[in-house]
């Protein structure tokens, strides 16, 4: 995982991400944004960041996670002058899609992608708002591996090092990057 935010940085938008305990099952320790979004100082920060990591690297568009990701990544997008594409859950893309099925924290489900939203050779910049286990942005990055393309990175607001999600990412070749680390899952 690279973090090379300042601790302050990331201490203060650690402090306005709100913990809810047993949500939506217990023993799940839920890490709430929407206490950022309601902070306008917060997000801006927040994005900000996001911009000066990525402002001077090459890459050919956007892919936003569904559906915390949408947020950031469509932020990003405007401000950097990118494509967005979407990744979604099964069901939602109109045109025709290709899919994986993948594991979540607290359940399964199907992560899917317009099939000629890249182009082989392209490299993606994936955004979502938080790594747990990694399995969201692995099946991403797969979808991107068979339309021929790669990822540049992924990158998150969160991490849960506990659940070791960003060296799964890391493993499988994919760099990782995140605001702020929440321990204790
Ligand atoms: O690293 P992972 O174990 O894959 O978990 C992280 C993913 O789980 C959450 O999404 P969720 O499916 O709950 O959807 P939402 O954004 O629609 O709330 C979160 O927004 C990430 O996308
Ligand atoms: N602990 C958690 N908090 C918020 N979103 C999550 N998505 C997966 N695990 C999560």
């Amino acid at each position: 995982m690279h973090t090379n935010e300042s601790s302050s940085v990331q201490e203060y938008l650690q402090s306005q991400i709100r913990t809810i305990p047993d949500w939506p099952h217990k023993g799940i320790l839920f890490r709430d944004i929407t206490t950022l979004f309601e902070n306008p100082e917060a997000w801006r920060k927040t994005v900000d960041v996001m911009v000066q990591r990525y402002e001077k690297q090459a890459f050919d568009r956007i892919g936003a996670l569904d559906a915390r990701g949408f947020l950031l990544g469509s932020t990003l997008a405007y401000i950097l002058n990118k494509p967005l594409i979407l990744f979604r859950k099964k069901g939602k893309l109109p045109g025709k899609t290709i899919s994986v099925e993948y594991d979540l924290e607290y359940g399964k489900a199907i992560l899917e992608m317009h099939e000629d939203t890249i182009l082989p050779g392209e490299k993606v910049l994936l955004m979502d708002d938080l790594i747990a286990t990694g399995g969201t942005l692995l099946a991403a990055d797969q979808l991107i591996q068979k339309a021929g393309a790669s990822t540049l990175e992924a990158a998150a607001i969160i991490n849960l090092p506990d659940l070791k999600g960003a060296d799964r990412l890391n493993a499988a070749g994919i760099p990782t990057y995140a605001l702020c680390n929440f321990e204790g899952e």
